[in-house]
């Protein structure tokens, strides 16, 4: 047989038909509240059932409030969407994790805790931040609404095959380097769309050395390099991760499992349509400084001049980049004061992620007039900090302890930037108005949003050394 990549892999397992678009089988079905009403409501239209609800799981994550007073605010159209989609789940018999249950969360954290999403798998959800699962070796991209239809009726998806990109991290970046620093300097390094149209497998040294939380930090952000999604293969790290967990298989089955897990690799000489190479020693803490992710530089850099830029595109981003972010070109990243801090989102609202920012914050408090903000990914992840007394941590810093949701990332839950104001935020899109109207987002690592938080400027978690 060819030499195949890990991507072929999977996805030649799972071809029905074969056409321009594949016929593809989907093992598991993810749902938010945002994207599937619509799609319930043309299945009822059609006189359709949900064929396997059993591979459907669902919770309710973007219009969620995170807090007590934000619970009682809940509007109208919130709360007939989370009703409609209690409805929907129970007549489809979908398992669901409402707002106020255990299970609850950002529906990208909830997979994994859960042991749901593993190696081999083709998963889909109505969101682009389904790359994230690929972190565990599986297939996962985000679907529109009239496909979560398709799945929902059929448990297949008409596709296109992708095409295939490798991003090799070679060596080992400088210490105190994050994955989030890792994925925001890949995306600085091959832009926007350069990713676009394909699945992006990242392999070496740097990402093998990852734990699963990291990886998934990493693949997450696929989607901000233009790709359909990102995967890194399975090893000991994600056999480790998902043993024991609820949902994965249990004795023999195990067994199974990992011998099949085992061969989930690129073979040695497959070929991939594209392919990058970046050296992870030139990587440090990184932050964004424009509208788009790619505009991201290393905290110990300066806002760029738009003529650095020799593609007049790009020129004309910055150009537009800075007006909106009200930035000058020359600036260090580090004179950059800040009103808000926003650690939370389907990037970093991991329990290691909490842990590394509390670390940052243990002793220390925010700066005056910085407005500071933690939301855990999942409730979960809620109860397994304060077990062990992040909580407290955040609180006595003069972070506020929020409940779990998408918040500050979408600004559309009530959590939001005040207008005109300048996040250091843990999230994974920084366009205008993502985190509210006027609203200026720098995206950082969560070690780097602790330490921008207690400096009132961006800076890196090293700053605090000297502090
Ligand atoms: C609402 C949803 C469709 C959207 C996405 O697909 O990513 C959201 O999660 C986002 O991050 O902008
Ligand atoms: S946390 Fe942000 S990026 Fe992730 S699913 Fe929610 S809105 Fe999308």
């Amino acid at each position: 047989m060819a030499p195949t990549t890990l991507a072929g892999k999977i996805w030649d397992r799972h071809v029905i038909e074969r056409g321009d678009s594949d016929l593809l089988y989907i093992d598991l079905h993810l749902l938010h509240e945002l994207t599937s009403p619509q799609a319930f409501e043309g299945l009822r239209t059609a006189g359709r059932a949900v064929r396997r609800p059993d591979l459907a799981v669902a919770t309710a994550d973007h219009n969620v409030p995170t807090s007590a007073e934000g619970l009682s605010l809940l509007d109208g159209l919130s709360a007939r969407q989370l009703r409609i989609q209690r409805d929907n789940c129970r007549q489809a018999g979908i398992e669901l994790h409402p707002l106020g249950s255990p299970g609850q969360g950002i529906v990208h954290v909830i997979g994994p805790e859960l042991g749901l999403t593993q190696p081999g798998m083709t998963i889909v959800c109505g969101d682009s931040h389904t790359a994230t699962l690929g972190a565990f070796g599986a297939i996962a991209f985000g679907i529109g609404t009239s496909q979560v239809e398709h799945v929902l009726a059929t448990q297949t998806l008409w596709a296109p095959r992708p095409r295939t990109m490798a991003v090799t991290v070679r060596g080992m970046p400088r210490p105190g380097t994050t994955a989030k620093d890792l994925t925001l300097a890949i995306i600085a390094r091959i832009g926007t769309a350069g990713g676009a149209g394909t699945l992006i497998e990242y392999r070496g040294e740097a990402i093998a050395a990852l734990p699963m939380e990291g990886r998934m930090t990493v693949c997450n952000m696929a989607i901000e390099a233009g790709a359909r999604s990102g995967m890194i293969a399975p090893d000991e790290t994600t056999f480790a991760y998902l043993e024991h967990r609820e949902r994965s298989p249990r004795g023999r089955l195990w067994e199974q499992a990992l011998d099949d897990w085992r061969t989930l690799r690129t073979d040695d000489g497959a070929v991939f349509d594209r392919e990058a190479v970046i050296d992870a020693a030139s990587i440090g803490p990184q932050a964004s400084w424009g509208t788009n992710p790619a505009q991201t530089t290393g905290i110990d850099g300066t806002v760029p001049a738009p003529e650095s830029f020799a593609d007049p595109a790009e020129r004309a981003a910055a150009e537009r980049a800075l007006a909106y972010m009200d930035l000058a070109p020359g600036t260090a990243m580090r004179d950059i004061a800040i009103s808000t801090v926003f650690i939370g989102s389907c990037t970093n609202g991991r329990l290691a992620d909490l842990r590394a920012a509390a670390d940052v914050l243990r002793g220390r408090r925010v700066a005056p007039g910085v407005r500071a903000l933690v939301v855990p990914g999942s409730t979960r992840v809620k109860r397994l900090a304060e077990e062990e007394g992040l909580d407290e941590v955040f609180r006595a810093a003069g972070f506020e302890w929020r409940s779990s949701g998408c918040s500050m990332c979408v600004g559309m839950n009530g959590d939001a930037v005040e207008p005109g104001g300048r996040s250091a935020s843990t999230s994974n899109r920084n366009f205008e108005g993502r985190q509210g109207p006027g609203a200026r987002t720098h995206l950082v690592s969560p070690e780097s949003a602790a330490a921008s938080a207690v400096l009132g400027h961006l800076a890196s978690a090293a700053d605090l050394r000297e502090h």
